[in-house]
């Protein structure tokens, strides 16, 4: 038998790191969660156990708090690129790094009714995410994306006309209560890849959930999980000309008509089971026309 290593990459997940920048009395608190890969030419390590080659995941992580401590994590995209280009300068066999930056959602705690100089909470979003991607001799592209934007709404959902066989049991529904908790991922136009340490990344981390989760809530017109998705998207990308293409994942968090009738108690619409298992999931990109959209990439 005769096989080969058709792909492989390695690197650190789960790096915690958080800073504290003071600037006086106000603190800013920034808290990430980094994955860090590399590819390139690592077949002896698989096939020979040739680890010359290797530069540790324990180094990877090691090299993200060393330049946290250069560069702030304030903007993970800065941090990102920088921890890129030093994991491909210390470990010349690679010729890609990749470096994915979650931001968690903390915010400042309102003391009578002043935003807190040093106290946080967590914040209502979800995980703010930077893709960093460097491949060795090339400019950087950065893509975003947020996780973990739980969104619900009590009516303007329906579900109907679709397939029926001898396996479907789920009734048709005019208005229902439509449920997820959106991971979306974004790429950019060319300038913006460019630039990537840019402001605008910064500002559309905040701006492009904002937009989707308000076409959430006002497609009240909605026929399924899909028609939503495809509104948001649309949304998503009429209102941030930065944006070439954006993808979504989105459970179908079910919220069932409880049967309430061996109580003897009608049921219109008010008691509801709640299901985590299992659960639909519903997945789509949404992209300009023309060129761009050949460089859509799923979340
Ligand atoms: O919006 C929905 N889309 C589906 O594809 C689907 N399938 C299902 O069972 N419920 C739903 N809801």
């Amino acid at each position: 038998m005769s096989v080969h290593l058709a792909s492989d990459r390695f690197g650190k997940s789960g790096v915690r790191l958080a800073t504290v920048e003071r600037d006086g009395d106000r603190h800013v608190f920034s808290d990430l969660d980094i994955d860090v890969r590399l590819e390139g030419d690592f077949e002896a390590v698989h096939t020979r156990g040739d680890n010359s080659p290797v530069l540790t995941t324990d180094t990877m992580r090691g090299t993200c708090y060393a330049l946290a401590r250069h560069y702030g994590a304030r903007s993970p995209a800065t941090l990102g690129s920088r921890i890129a280009e030093r994991l491909l300068e210390a470990c010349p066999a690679a010729s890609h790094a990749r470096v994915d930056l979650a931001r968690l959602p903390w915010e400042r705690l309102a003391v009578d009714g002043a935003p807190h100089t040093h106290t946080f909470r967590p914040g209502p979003g979800g995980r703010q995410l930077t893709t960093i991607r460097q491949p060795r001799g090339q400019a950087p592209t950065v893509s975003a994306g947020a996780d973990g934007v739980r969104v619900l709404k009590t009516t303007g959902s329906a579900f109907d006309s679709y397939i029926k066989d001898e396996y479907t049991t789920l009734p048709e529904t005019r208005d229902r209560i439509m449920a997820t908790t959106v991971a979306a991922s974004w790429g950019y136009v060319d300038p913006l890849v460019a630039d990537h340490a840019a402001p605008e990344h910064e500002r559309l981390l905040d701006e492009v959930p904002a937009t989707f989760c308000a076409r959430f809530a006002t497609h009240d017109e909605s026929e399924s999980v899909q028609h939503t998705l495809y509104e948001m998207g649309e949304a998503a990308l009429a209102a941030h000309d930065e944006l070439t293409w954006i993808s979504f994942r989105m459970p179908n968090e079910h919220h069932i008509l409880a049967d309430l009738e061996p109580y003897g108690l009608d049921n219109p619409n008010h008691v509801f089971v709640v299901t985590d298992r299992p659960y639909g999931v519903i997945e789509g990109t949404i992209a300009r026309d023309g060129p761009s959209a050949a460089r859509a990439e799923p979340a």
